[in-house]
């Protein structure tokens, strides 16, 4: 395994576009009473029941972080009133500030790990996210200066006005239990709840000088991981619309392409608008080679497609056969090449059976996965290479045998023969440091141990 990670290392990636701070805050059963008692615990769970799908107003964020606190799942929810800053404020003290979003995170990982060249963009840049990146010579942000492509350190390229785009996270663990009224609830899994900030001033796209040169871009890269479509809004008061900016990303991938037929690995995230997660799905992953996600947006994406009860399923049991099901869908409603999917029990990739690597090569490409997210649970951020025998270190999950199990069964149950299917059990932190980031690591692992290997093959 270790020779495919070394392997993974020569590769030079691109990646777009969010680069946010995370503000974390560790939630104590003491902050969840109190907000309960704030804005009454009737309240709460008749706004639980409406299931609002963005944060107007504080009722709003309270209902949805306690339907996260009482599934354990991860979810994301839009924070559209900007008046709300000085409420969350006034409340939560954030324990830590790091760089967030898949750009920023996975190009923080990648450069740590010693990768040959990384280069991150995002629309925005401020000095305070560019002091976030690492300050390393293989990690560089895309400029253009006298009509010429140039490559920076992010510290080097900042734009002065640009906005701060700060997303609050809200880590919660695994038995912390808290009254909502009457009932009494004990918080399954340990995960994250983020509040993403989505305001008017910050689109997802590239920006008109640098867009000529995203061909020349890709001949410089091995791939590319592509991530940030949830945080584009259906209007805006200019006019522009979600179509607008889906037909330039859609522009965007066929330009990185155009001179060098790189991979593209598409991270998703939780889209709470039903109708703009259609509109992703349908526009972007017909363009992408891979797409990696967790189980609530697996179960997000079923939904979509017009699976209603097999998302349901998904979401609130996470059997595997289900999964298998979900994901062969999906791989063919969209014509992917290769699907992961991660959930705190196990990984697993669904691919066409004409794809080249064995199945034994598709698992060592999770297993590196789940080994560089077990060393950023250990360790709360990667550093070095060094780092992944911290995760080597982390035992499977209690559940690793019921898993292999319960795949077995699924296999028999199921026409599996024109895939391959592969699933590993998760090497799982008992009390991590902290948990947001490490579905985008773990993406970061496979897609890059997956070239690596197709690379070897002579395949790619
Ligand atoms: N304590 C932990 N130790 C190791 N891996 C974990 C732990 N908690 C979660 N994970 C892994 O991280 C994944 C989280 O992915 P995801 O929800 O996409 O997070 P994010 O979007 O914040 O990166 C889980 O599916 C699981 O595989
Ligand atoms: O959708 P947004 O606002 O770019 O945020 C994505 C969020 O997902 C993460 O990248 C984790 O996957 C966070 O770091 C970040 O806050
Ligand atoms: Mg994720």
């Amino acid at each position: 395994m270790i020779d495919v990670f070394q392997d993974a290392q020569k590769l030079s990636l691109y990646l777009a576009y969010n680069v946010n701070v995370d503000a974390i805050v560790y939630l104590r059963k003491e902050h969840i009473e109190k907000l309960i008692r704030e804005l009454g615990s009737e309240n709460v769970r008749r706004r639980m029941e409406d299931y609002p799908r963005e944060i107007n107003e504080p009722i709003d964020f309270v209902a949805r972080l306690i339907h996260a606190l009482k599934t354990g799942k991860p979810m994301a929810v839009p924070l559209v009133n900007e008046e709300m800053h000085t409420w969350f404020d006034e409340r939560f003290k954030y324990n830590v500030e790091r760089i967030g979003g898949q750009v920023g995170i996975i190009a923080n990982l990648l450069a740590n790990l010693d990768f040959k060249k990384v280069i991150a963009y995002s629309p925005i840049l401020a000095k305070r996210q560019a002091q976030m990146f690492v300050n390393k010579p293989n990690l560089l942000y895309p400029v253009v200066e006298n009509g010429e492509l140039v490559l920076k350190k992010p510290i080097e390229a900042y734009r002065e006005n640009d906005p701060v785009k700060v997303n609050r996270i809200f880590e919660f663990r695994k038995g912390t239990r808290f009254k909502l009224g009457n009932e009494v609830i004990e918080v399954p899994h340990s995960g994250r709840f983020i509040v993403a900030s989505r305001f008017e001033s910050i689109r997802i796209e590239t920006k008109e000088d640098l867009k000529p040169f995203l061909p020349k871009i890709g001949e410089l890269v091995d791939g590319a991981i592509l991530s940030g479509y949830q945080g584009i809004k259906k209007r805006y008061s200019d006019g522009k619309d979600a179509n607008y900016y889906l037909r330039k990303a859609k522009e965007d991938i066929r330009l990185l392409k155009k001179n060098k037929d790189i991979k593209i690995h598409v991270e998703f995230a939780s889209i709470q608008d039903r109708e703009l997660r259609k509109k992703v799905i349908y526009n972007i992953f017909p363009l992408a080679d891979s797409v990696g996600m967790d189980e609530s947006e697996i179960a997000h994406i079923l939904n979509s497609l017009g699976y209603p009860k097999l998302a349901d399923r998904i979401f609130n049991y996470n059997r595997i056969e289900d999964t298998v099901l979900g994901g062969k869908i999906i791989l063919d409603e969209l014509n992917l090449e290769i699907l992961q999917i991660h959930t705190i029990y196990y990984l697993m990739y669904i691919t066409h059976k004409d794809n080249p690597l064995s199945e034994d090569e598709l698992r060592q490409s999770l297993e590196i996965a789940t080994t560089l997210a077990a060393a950023r649970a250990s360790l709360g951020d990667i550093k070095s290479p060094e780092d992944f025998k911290v995760g080597l270190r982390v035992p499977y999950n209690e559940y690793g045998e019921f898993v292999k199990l319960r795949f077995e069964e699924a296999k028999r149950k199921l026409r599996t023969r024109e895939y391959k299917i592969v699933i590993i059990p998760t090497r799982l932190v008992k009390n991590p440091v902290s948990t947001v980031g490490l579905g985008d690591t773990i993406s970061a692992g496979a897609f890059t141990s997956y070239l690596a290997l197709l690379r070897r093959k002579g395949m790619y």
